[in-house]
């Protein structure tokens, strides 16, 4: 399993913090309520993230079973959670895996990055993969577009056998486009937004194309779901890292950092971005009262942010929680040579491996937070493989909605998101957003920009 350690986030004699373990037993009656909430929630049949590890991947296996062997790429055209978590897995384990083939998400609207991935993918072997949930993303729509135009002018015999589609299931205008073209679909769950799904078609299907291991991702997932079906916060961690970063922020840490000891790893992170930033920012309370919070999620990489970051980390504002992510064992790894033994400068390094100086490294950060003062855990993944990633995705999905309860927010939605939306869809003339045109072209002229 994942290592969770914690003891560098309680008040002891290395952290002088105001979170003693007697105040975490505080909110033992407060876990048993929020424990209770995603319960009935669950049997509710409201948290569908929750059940993917149960979930058939047949459907899978059979479609990539008997697809064309040319196919060597995939294109995946998606943005926030129907992206991050697909870029996460691949990039975790595209060398430690050795995985045969080649992923590339397109999630943005940038045109120099779409021309930067069409020029290093042959087209005729690529397979591209729409992903949005809900089917009208401008982003993922215009690079759609863009990008099925291509294919149907290059392949107009057999576009439909390069192109899939996976949205929900019923809904939205690109199920209308499965239902036209001949695409194959497949399905985002109704009961598990989009920065819940990496578990889902969303993230599983990308995953076994490029060799993932699937099934061990989702054992992996289901493992961690049952330790953290638990009440008991010191037997669950994700219970415990919630409630205690919960503390902290109510302790003023706005500010959340992880920083995996790993670039393979640092992609995860960034799937914990949005997970962390989009559940838990909220302005209004489940009751509509104004509460205004959330915890910002900062990431960073060791070593290499030691050398930008870590100044500010140690001696900044203390506003701050660390977690660490570190790998004990890499598969591909260098031993330096000592190559001059006769000068103190360097010898020390000499016929130590890589990963023990990353390692040692990552150590002495924890050493230099923990002096200053500063909160930290460390997830140790004994190795990266699709078994333990499975555990870090649950484990940090029950996290977040857990942690939501403790907010009293609601942490499956995304309000503040629309505004954007909006304006948006105004500025570029969407039929239905008149008014919201109106509004801007006055804002505009306010500003003197027309
Ligand atoms: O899968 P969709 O519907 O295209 O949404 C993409 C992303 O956009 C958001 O709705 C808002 O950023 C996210 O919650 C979601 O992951």
């Amino acid at each position: 399993m994942l290592k969770y350690e914690y003891h560098n986030l309680l008040a002891s004699k290395h952290i002088r913090s105001n979170l003693p373990k007697e105040k975490v037993l505080e909110w033992i009656d407060q876990v048993k309520n929020a424990h209770r909430e995603i319960m009935a929630e669950h049997n509710a049949n409201l948290l569908g993230f929750y059940d993917l590890p149960d979930c058939s991947t047949k459907h899978i296996d059979d479609f990539i079973a008997n697809l064309n062997p040319v196919f060597d790429t995939m294109l995946v055209l998606g943005i926030g959670g129907s992206a991050l978590g697909n870029k996460a897995l691949y990039s975790a384990l595209k060398t430690e895996a050795e995985l045969p083939r080649k992923l590339f998400v397109y999630d943005n609207v940038d045109p120099v990055f779409l021309y930067e991935i069409l020029s290093q993918i042959n087209l005729e072997k690529t397979l591209v993969n729409v992903i949005t949930k809900s089917g009208t993303t401008a982003e993922t729509m215009a690079g759609y577009m863009i990008v099925a135009d291509i294919f149907k002018r290059k392949f107009p015999k057999d576009y439909q056998k390069r192109i899939i589609i996976t949205t929900d299931k019923e809904k939205g205008f690109l199920r209308q486009v499965i239902n036209q073209e001949g695409y194959t679909g497949f399905t985002v769950p109704d009961n598990v937004g989009g920065r819940f799904s990496v578990l889902s078609d969303v993230g599983l299907l990308s995953s076994a194309f490029t060799g993932i291991d699937i099934k061990a991702l989702l054992k992996g997932a289901k493992d961690m779901r049952e330790i953290c079906w638990n009440p008991n916060i010191w037997e669950n961690p994700a219970y415990l890292n919630g409630l205690i970063h919960f503390l902290y922020y109510r302790q003023g840490k706005n500010i959340s950092v992880m920083m995996p000891y790993s670039n393979s790893l640092y992609d995860l992170a960034d799937w914990y971005r949005q997970l962390w930033a989009e559940s838990l920012g909220k302005r209004k309370d489940i009751k509509g009262r104004e509460i205004y919070v959330g915890q910002t999620p900062v990431k960073a990489l060791g070593t290499t942010d030691q050398h930008s970051q870590v100044q500010l980390y140690t001696e900044g504002p203390n506003d701050k929680v660390f977690t660490f992510l570190t790998v004990e064992y890499f598969k591909h790894d260098y031993t330096i040579p000592n190559l001059h033994p006769d000068r103190e400068e360097v010898n020390y390094l000499g016929g130590k491996k890589l990963s023990e100086l990353l390692n040692a490294e990552r150590f002495a950060t924890e050493i230099a937070l923990s002096q200053a003062m500063r909160p930290n855990a460390n997830i140790v993944f004994p190795q990266i493989d699709a078994y333990h990633l499975g555990q870090f995705i649950m484990l940090y999905e029950i996290q977040t909605v857990f942690t939501g309860k403790l907010l009293c927010i609601n942490p499956l939605d995304q309000p503040g998101v629309e505004a954007g939306k909006i304006a948006t869809y105004a500025l570029m003339n969407k039929k239905g957003y008149d008014q919201e045109r109106t509004e801007i072209e006055q804002y505009k002229k306010d500003r003197g920009l027309t």
